[in-house]
Order: structure tokens, then sequence, then C-alpha cells
């Protein structure tokens, strides 16, 4: 699995230019990217990185990949991130390491977004995978009913779990809660978006619509390019 991560990576390097200005993902896949990113910049890329995570910008620091922020830095040539579903029209869903909030601001602020993963995070519909859905820890239970029952008028129903980490509630790196919501298939992922944003205590959540550009996905000994070239 790890070999189709590099693979994917190594596929959106190729899409990355000398100068580019860059959002760099967070997961398992995208650290895969910073790694054979770092081994191109030791070698004399010159590019710039905005990090979506703190464990993200922790490992660029870690193998020298230059890093800005957004505020030094608000407009971006190209993000690459993983996902943890890829469905119809490039829709995602993201946010299975929490960092959902701060990929979709640096994705929103770049001209592209290519999206790295293997062939198990293709989909016919999203909804397999549970919707990340980060909250604000005031009103949390208004917050949860909400949810509920937009939900419910989009006729999607199942559990709403607080994501738990080490026994605690897993906190984001803005100091929010995350809610996985196991709708299962979502069959108008922009209407369940645009539900869940009208929400107050919702901060923001994993579906990514009208985001990615392109998607290389790693399998059955090839990488595929979906969406633009
Ligand atoms: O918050 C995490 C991100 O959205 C990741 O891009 C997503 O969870 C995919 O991660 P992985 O490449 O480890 O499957």
């Amino acid at each position: 699995m790890r070999e189709l991560k590099i693979e994917a990576a190594r596929a959106a390097l190729d899409q990355v230019q000398d100068g580019m200005r860059l959002g760099i993902g967070t997961g398992s896949t995208a650290e895969e990217f910073v790694r054979v990113l770092a081994e191109r910049v030791a070698g004399g890329l010159s590019v710039i990185g905005v990090p979506t995570s703190e464990r993200t910008a922790a490992l660029c620091k870690e193998l020298g990949v230059p890093l800005t922020t957004l505020d030094e830095t608000p407009e971006l040539d190209l993000t690459i991130d993983g996902a943890d579903e890829i469905g119809p029209e490039l829709g995602l869903i993201k946010g299975g390491g929490g960092a959902l909030l701060r990929e979709k601001i640096v994705a929103a602020a770049s001209q592209r977004m290519i999206v790295i993963a293997d062939k198990t995070k293709m989909v016919e519909s999203l909804g397999r995978f549970p919707l990340p859905i980060e909250v604000n820890a005031f009103g949390l239970r208004a917050t949860v009913v909400a949810i509920e029952k937009v939900a419910k008028e989009l006729g999607l129903e199942g559990p709403l779990a607080v994501r738990e980490r080490d026994g605690k509630p897993f906190v984001t790196d803005g100091g929010h809660l995350i809610v996985d919501a196991s709708f299962g298939r979502i069959p108008d992922p922009r209407a369940l978006a645009i539900a869940l944003n009208a929400i107050p205590g919702v901060v923001e959540h994993g579906l990514f619509l009208d985001l990615a550009d392109t998607a290389f996905v790693a399998g059955d000994g090839q990488v595929r390019t979906v969406g633009a070239a």
C-alpha cells in the first residue's frame, strides 16, 4: 500500500515547477509527497510550501522543505493532498486525519488542487467513509442535534460520534472538535454541504466539492489521471 502512495506522490511531483508556491496536505499519502518533494528540494528545486497541519509542518521542517504561511503568501499555485474518498466529479471526503479546515482553506487559496491516492479511495458515491465535521466545542450537543436534523431532512441517518484519541476528545489544530457522521451513501453532497454550512456551530465539514482539479490514483501497476491532465 505504501508503494502505491509513493507512486501517486511521484506523479504529483512531476507537476511541481521551480518557483511554485505549494499547499502541502496532511495524512499518510501527503507525507509520501513531502518525502519525494524533499529529495527534489535537496537536489536544487526551489519551492515554498504552506503546510495544512502541525504534523505536516513538522515533517517538512525535519526534511528541509521551506515553509511559509498563508498570511505571508496568500495565493498558492498548487495544493497536493490526499483524500479519504474520491467520488464523482472529483468530490472528496477529507478529514480522516482531522486537518480538514486548514486543508480546505489552503486548497481554496490555490489555483489548482491535485489529489493523490491509492485506488481503494475511489468510490461511486461519497459516504462509505464517515464524514468528518469540525465543530466548535461550545454548544456541542446543540450542534449535533442540528446536524442530525438537517441530515434527516435530506434522508440521511446514522450515528454521529465525537472523535476521540487516547480516551479524550480529539482536538484539531484549530482547537475544535470533530464529529464523524456515519450517514452511509450521500446522494446529494452539494445539498448536505450547504445545509451543514448553515449550522452556526459547524466550523467546516469534510466535503470538498469543486476544489480538486486532478487526481492521481495508483493501482494495478499504473497511476491513473482522473480529471484535468
Ligand atoms: O485530515 C486528513 C486528510 O484529509 C487526509 O488527506 C485524509 O485523511 C487522507 O489521509 P491518508 O492519505 O492517510 O489516507
